[in-house]
């Protein structure tokens, strides 16, 4: 519908002016989750065209009852005028040169407008009994901001801060301008083109900070032709210089793939796609069963592209085909599975990373022109996998990740190569009920005896870790929460294989490792899913992705000197709708698994997850 003719009442006044009330506009902020929208947001919203909706907007502005935070008519964002008045906000400081802002009591819609150019980093910030959110703003939160115009990012800002903080202003202009001085272009002759906004740069940055054989040849003082295989590394150097690049090669897609959601999207699985679709890249960050996969597959849908799927497993290539075929209506055949035995290229196509990885399918990959790549478990790219696949050519990069924090600090690759972080704050979700709230309980189990003690006392370096990891009297805990809890689906996790065949044999369980077969491994997992099996042993193999919904209760019986991914992962393993969420997390007395047992949920604990220690002898 185009004109202002709506049958809704409300919105013609007089005449035949447009007009959007106030009402309708907080609706489409909420509905955006923006803190300012733009015509074109506010048409999407309502069923005006997006000139009625300027024209409405601009009236609204005459009325006082909204403002206007730039005059050129194309960046021209709206807010509400009230907005100017402190006194009707939120408590909010800002600790200008550390960069920090403290939200009072935020509401999820400040939270939103923040998550937009800060990070959460704390939920317990300010007075004691506060509710005093943290956020601070990085130099890669406002490279990722997702924004057209610096000045629109800078509203937001000062709405959210309700007023002007020049230096941190000036810092943010100037990381601003920092993400906007290359550009990765397609040349019109097919070739790729680095673009510098200044002659200067092409001088420095690029001179100090890139291999000789990642670019070709200067085309002009401004201009290089790159080496298409080095576009991954002059991406991860310039990024690494404090210079990351704007991607806007021309790539094409190949077929069309026409997909129907089968199933309703929650809100915010709209706004991850939104966001996306806007960047055209990025990485769905969200607990284990927020519901990532559910919404690559609308995103899918809604690229409509051809899409190449990378999972780190066999077993999550079969589920994704699962859920491909429950959420959507594509059809079998047109789903090909590319690993092992079978090599099928479709429109929806599923591949592990290690078959991507390999020189033989490295054609297959490079030379098609994927609509869409999706990363499942993206923080579980292997390395060579990671510089060869993000130069794969793809309109559109998706990754999924639990967990984004890699203990390397690499997590800036993901963010790199595939795009910035999407995502809700954790504890939105879990406050809105998506996802259950685990109950994490970190339990020390005491040596069994002086001796067991005193060999952990003189043995020194891995051994030290080995023998608190495997402390036998860890074996009887598992016993006594097993049959504490003899309702629940179990999982227990162990780091050693000696351990988990020797737990396994103590519970009378079966013991999946990388050792048990693929179909048998299948087998176990369906069994425990279906019912009939109600504990299961697992080593890392088991530890990442697999949909196991039905564990009620999670005992990590080693594994926490393991990186803080996989505390996370674990953990996660019982984050799911159904049924209530337990995990145990257990830690030898008077060894360094303590202290990396407060380590790990510490960081749950920053996720906004409740966690409980005590000891196993109470
Ligand atoms: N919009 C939705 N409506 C109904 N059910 C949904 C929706 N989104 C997700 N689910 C269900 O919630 C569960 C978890 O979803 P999903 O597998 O997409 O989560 P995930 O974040 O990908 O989990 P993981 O990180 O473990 O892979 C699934 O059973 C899925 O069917």
């Amino acid at each position: 519908m185009d004109t202002g003719e709506s049958d809704d009442g409300g919105r013609v006044p007089s005449g035949d002016a447009p007009n959007v009330t106030m009402e309708e506009f907080y609706e489409a902020l909420l509905a955006a989750e923006r803190p300012v929208l733009t015509p074109r947001q506010i048409a999407r919203e309502t069923d005006l065209s997006e000139p009625d909706a300027r024209e409405a907007l601009d009236r609204r502005v005459e009325d006082d009852a909204l403002a206007r935070a730039s005059v050129e008519s194309d960046a021209a964002v709206f807010y509400p005028a009230e907005w100017r008045d402190p006194a009707a906000r939120e408590r909010v400081v800002v600790f200008a040169n550390r960069r920090e802002i403290v939200v009072d009591r935020p509401t999820q819609y400040t939270r939103a407008r923040l998550s937009q150019f800060a990070h959460l980093v704390d939920t317990s910030a300010g007075e004691p009994d506060s509710r005093g959110y943290l956020y601070r703003i990085r130099e890669e939160d406002v490279w990722a901001a997702p924004f057209e115009e610096l000045e629109a990012l800078l509203s937001s800002l000062r709405s959210v801060c309700s007023g002007r903080h020049e230096a941190l202003e000036e810092w943010v202009a100037d990381q601003w301008k920092r993400a906007h001085r290359f550009r990765l272009v397609t040349h019109e002759d097919g070739y790729v083109v680095l673009e510098a906004a200044a002659e200067s740069l092409m001088g420095t940055v690029v001179e100090d900070h890139l291999e000789d054989d990642h670019l070709r040849a200067p085309i002009s003082e401004t201009e290089a032709w790159v080496n298409e295989d080095a576009i991954a590394a002059i991406k991860r150097a310039l990024y690494e210089a404090g210079y990351p690049v704007e991607d806007d090669r021309d790539l094409e897609s190949g077929e069309p793939i026409d997909l129907e959601m089968g199933t309703d999207l929650r809100e915010y699985q709209r706004e991850w796609v939104e966001t996306f679709l806007e960047n055209r890249a990025g990485v769905f960050v969200g607990p284990p069963g927020s519901g990532k996969t559910v919404a690559a597959i609308a995103t899918i849908a809604a690229v409509g592209g051809e899409t190449l799927i990378l999972v780190p497993s066999r077993e999550l290539a079969e589920q994704w085909r699962t859920e491909l075929s429950t959420h959507s209506d594509l059809e079998p055949d047109d789903i090909g599975q590319y690993h092992g035995g079978e090599k099928a290229i479709r429109p929806v196509t599923i591949a592990t990373y290690q078959t991507a990885g390999m020189d033989a399918h490295r054609h297959l990959f490079d030379s098609r022109e994927w609509g869409l790549i999706v990363y499942d478990e993206a923080h579980h790219i292997p390395s060579p996998v990671f510089s060869r696949s993000a130069s794969l050519q793809a309109k559109h990069r998706l990754g999924l990740s639990a967990t984004p924090v890699r203990e390397t600090g690499s997590e800036e690759e993901i963010y790199t190569l595939i795009g910035p972080p999407i995502g809700a704050d954790w504890d939105t979700l879990f406050e809105a009920g998506f996802v259950q709230q685990p109950e994490v309980e970190i339990r020390y189990v005491p040596w069994r005896d002086d001796d067991a003690h005193n060999a952990y006392a003189s043995a020194d370096g891995r051994d030290r870790y080995r023998l608190a990891a495997e402390n036998p009297a860890k074996t009887d805990e598992v016993r006594s929460l097993l049959s504490r809890y003899d309702d629940r689906k179990a999982l227990v996790f162990v780091e050693y294989l000696d351990q988990g065949a020797a737990i396994a044999e103590a519970i009378d369980a079966p013991f999946v490792s990388g050792e048990t077969p693929h179909h048998e491994r299948r087998r176990l997992f369906e069994a425990f899913r279906e019912g009939d099996r109600r504990v299961l042993v697992v080593s890392r193999v088991g530890d990442e992705g697999i949909d196991l919904p039905n564990a009620g209760l999670s005992v990590v019986a080693s594994g926490l000197g393991g990186s803080r991914r996989q505390g996370t992962q674990r953990a996660g393993r019982t984050m799911r709708p159904a049924g209530s969420a337990l995990v145990y997390v257990l830690a030898t007395r008077g060894s360094r698994e303590e202290e990396f047992a407060r380590r790990r949920m510490h960081h749950l604990g920053r996720k906004g997850i409740r966690v409980r220690e005590t000891t196993a002898e109470e």
